[in-house]
């Protein structure tokens, strides 16, 4: 057994290594020599061929870890215990206060009002899985690629980013609790965050505590900036040929913006909850492009309940993105029943048939397909705190048709987040 660990070990090297440093030249080269290159009037995409590569990559040390599984399981409880630590200096803003320059423990210790030692202790062990830099001569601390994407958003100075977001939500007492009740979820069907603050999360986020609003959105606008979604609906979809486009649930009008600038002659409402709504207009104050928009009323956001026919804007391209995932099947054939009757309603004042698109993940209804396997992790995130889920083919169908819907086309896009968008009309 142990000469075929030995073997397995010793040719993993000599094939692993040499098409890592092979796999790696490609991508620089493709990096520096394809992608900079790129010039184009929308945003240019990563090639993909260096998503590949990153998954070639991934996979090698996924490799280690089906030959010797207490490494993986090693692995886990590790990253439960960084994830611990770094939740405590997140709460206690030692990043913010490492923003100006590096610190020594001490001067650490006194504005975080901790004890030296164990704050010591803790930063000692981040600095050895890589989240700050240590200088032995000085003795200080001092941000790094890692911690730097980590501050606490301030919202009064508009600065936020997009880990420092997740991060607020993950270490969060509300969301803390609420991933504390996944047995009972488990249990009673029920999501984590209802069996604990006994309300929706969105509910909740829309009545109760809007400062998690300000994360949550300011969290989705900029994963999808950064994975630019955005930039593949823009130039994976024509439209041009509509004149009135409304996006539900369209957050703080990001997707809004971007098809609203592509297309001069379409005009763009965003059907929002009364607090984005609030939060898209005081964003959208500080760019001066949005302002404009916004002004010309070729972006208008419009608080309503997606739930509700007659608070959905009439409109020729009704677009929901990775909404319906936040919901379960009840609500989802709910919602969808409500904006089909708003597409009949518009159908029978313009004789228009509009159409729907939906822009969310498909899972396959094989569970060995990747794109089965990337989204379970999201859709545990679905289950515990909105009580929705990430969906295959067969149950789109299902959702579809139980709300009077047909899907015609499906086109995926095959970068990440590897989104699909589905092409609906009126049954
Ligand atoms: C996951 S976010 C998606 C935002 C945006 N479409 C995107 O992809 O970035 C879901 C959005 O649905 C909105 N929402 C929830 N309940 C709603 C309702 N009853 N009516 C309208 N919008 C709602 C939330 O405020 C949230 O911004």
């Amino acid at each position: 057994m142990d000469n075929i660990v030995a073997s397995l070990l010793a040719s993993s090297l000599l094939v692993g290594l040499p098409s890592i440093l092979f796999l790696f030249v490609l991508f620089g080269y493709y990096y520096f020599f394809v992608m900079k290159k790129k010039i184009s009037n929308k945003e240019s995409l990563p090639p993909i061929i260096g998503i590949y590569i990153m998954r070639c990559i991934y996979s090698l040390t996924q490799y280690w870890e089906m030959i010797i599984p207490q490494l993986k399981m090693y692995r886990i409880a590790n990253d439960h215990i960084v994830f611990q630590c770094l939740s405590v200096v997140f709460t206690l803003k030692v990043i913010d206060h490492l923003k100006d320059g590096p610190l020594n423990i001490k001067q650490l210790a006194r504005l975080t009002k901790s004890n030296e030692n164990n704050l010591f202790r803790v930063m000692r062990a981040l600095t050895q899985e890589k989240f700050f830099s240590y200088n032995v001569i000085d003795g200080t601390f001092a941000l790094n690629n890692c911690s730097r994407i980590l501050s606490s958003p301030d919202f009064n100075k508009n600065q936020s980013d997009e880990m420092g977001c997740v991060f607020s939500m993950l270490a969060y007492p509300t969301f803390i609790d609420a991933w504390k009740s996944l047995k009972e979820c488990v249990e009673n069907g029920v999501t984590g965050f209802q069996n604990k603050h006994g309300v929706s999360f969105f509910q909740y986020i829309d009545e109760k505590d809007t400062y998690i609003k300000k994360i949550f959105d300011s969290a989705m606008k900029q994963r999808n900036n950064a994975t630019k979604i955005y930039a593949q609906i823009i130039q994976g979809y024509d439209f041009s040929p509509y004149k009135r486009i409304c996006d539900i649930g369209g957050g703080v009008g990001h997707l809004g913006y971007q098809i609203a600038g592509y297309n001069p002659h379409s005009q763009v409402f965003v059907l929002e909850l009364e607090e984005t709504v609030r939060n898209g207009l005081d964003l959208s104050k500080i760019d001066e492009v949005k302002r404009q928009l916004i002004e010309e009323k070729r972006l208008v956001f419009k608080a309503g309940n997606m739930f509700i026919p007659r608070s959905i804007p009439a409109a020729d391209l009704y677009i929901m993105m990775q909404v319906l995932h936040d919901w379960n099947t009840n609500d989802s054939i709910k919602i969808l029943s409500s904006v089909a009757s708003a597409m009949r309603i518009e159908r029978s004042n313009s004789g228009n048939t509009p159409r729907l698109l939906i822009i969310d993940s498909i899972l396959d209804d094989n569970m060995n397909e990747d794109t089965f396997k990337r989204q379970c992790i999201p859709d545990i995130i679905m289950m515990a705190i909105v009580g929705g889920e990430e969906r295959t083919k067969s149950q789109w169908f299902h959702l579809l048709k139980e709300s009077g819907l047909k899907l015609e086309t499906i086109k995926k896009f095959n970068r990440p987040p590897f989104l699909s968008l589905m092409e609906v009309t009126l049954k």
